[in-house]
């Protein structure tokens, strides 16, 4: 069968009405960006792009340089192309409106332009997370109030991973479906349409250091896995984490599993809701795991349901088999019930 490019699959949703011309040619802008940040992140030493900026952001982490160029990578491939009103960004504290001298689209575009950074130095995968939202008709110089839409009101959400291969997953709500650069030929071709994960699953992902600050009903699910053939869940269960959300939901993607961040008394001490946020982790994480039959939650809600309060908002993160995540989710709800 012939390969299908990113450009064909874009035609095809357009087409079937999933996206309108603007969605589409935003789309291909934002991979375009991504492939100048995998050329970034594989040069290297070479490339002079390894180790600290020397800066912090706005939620006080340390920045890569990485993290710095692939924000200037996003921002600078987005300004005028004319299908967006603003973006929103890991890396900075507000949203970063079109400037007047470009022509400004209907949409809002949110990313973390570097997941995964504390494993640059290493040589681990990394990637780039993203959130498409429709601008409330009307706005034209949007704030960070106009990006506090709920996850089921995103247009489309992505990620890409620059690993071994460079890998583009995306969904406009149709399915999830993963594109594989050509290096060669420099461009996504499509490799799995509409991607299934799983129901079941003996492989979770947790940082298991955080175990002695998670909450009991966090515990006592773990401690069920870890119990393995001889528990109450009578199998033995495997446990991977990376450190890079793209690459640990990519594996969940590929061959089942779970994924963690729960909120923990570590976190809740540094006056923190959660490790990851919601707006450009969570949220296009959530969409792309339900859109391929997985589930996501904070382990009382749906992610995709929750009504934002802050652009850098940050909350727990349970995604990928759907029975282990409902799960999971059952032991928090029925431990809150019984207070
Ligand atoms: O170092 P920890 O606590 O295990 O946290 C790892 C998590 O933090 C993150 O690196 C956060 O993302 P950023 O690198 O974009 O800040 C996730 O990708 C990963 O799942
Ligand atoms: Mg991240
Ligand atoms: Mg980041």
């Amino acid at each position: 069968m012939k390969p299908i490019s990113l450009i064909q699959f874009l035609i095809e949703e357009r087409r079937a009405g999933h996206i309108n011309a603007e969605l589409s040619l935003l789309i291909e802008v934002v991979a375009r960006a991504c492939k100048r940040i995998g050329v970034a992140t594989g040069k290297g030493a070479l490339g002079g792009v390894l180790g600290n900026a020397g800066t912090d952001n706005v939620q006080g982490e340390a920045q890569k340089k990485l993290d710095v160029i692939s924000n200037e990578i996003l921002l600078e491939a987005n300004a005028w192309g004319g299908q967006l009103a603003a973006c929103a960004s890991e890396e900075m504290e507000d949203p970063q409106p079109i400037p007047d001298m470009y022509p400004k689209g209907n949409h809002l575009l949110l990313f973390d332009p570097l997941d995964g950074s504390s494993n640059i130095d290493v040589n681990i995968s990394v990637g780039t997370i993203f959130s498409i939202l429709r601008c409330p008709d009307g706005v034209t110089e949007p704030k960070a109030e106009h990006f506090l839409q709920p996850g089921t009101a995103q247009l489309a959400a992505g990620y890409v991973v620059y690993g071994p291969s460079t890998l583009l997953v995306l969904t406009f709500g149709h399915g999830s479906h993963e594109f594989t650069l050509d290096r060669e030929v420099g461009s996504f071709v499509l490799t799995r349409r509409d991607i299934r994960i799983p129901e079941e699953t003996a492989e979770f992902a947790i940082n298991m250091s955080n175990q002695r600050h998670w909450e009991a009903p966090m515990q006592r699910y773990v401690g069920e896995l870890l119990a393995g053939r001889d528990g109450p869940r009578g199998k033995d269960f495997n446990m991977r984490w990376v450190a890079s959300m793209v690459a640990d939901v990519h594996r969940i993607l590929t061959r089942g599993g779970v994924f963690f961040y729960p909120l923990d008394a570590k976190l809740r001490a540094k006056g923190q809701s959660g490790k990851l946020r919601l707006m450009y982790e969570a949220n296009p994480m959530a969409f792309i795991v339900e859109q391929a039959g997985g589930a996501a939650s904070t382990g009382r809600e749906r992610i995709l349901d929750l009504q934002p309060t802050a652009l850098h908002q940050r909350v727990p993160v349970f995604l990928g088999s759907k029975k282990e995540i409902e799960l999971a989710t059952h032991y928090h709800v029925e431990a809150d019930a019984a207070v």
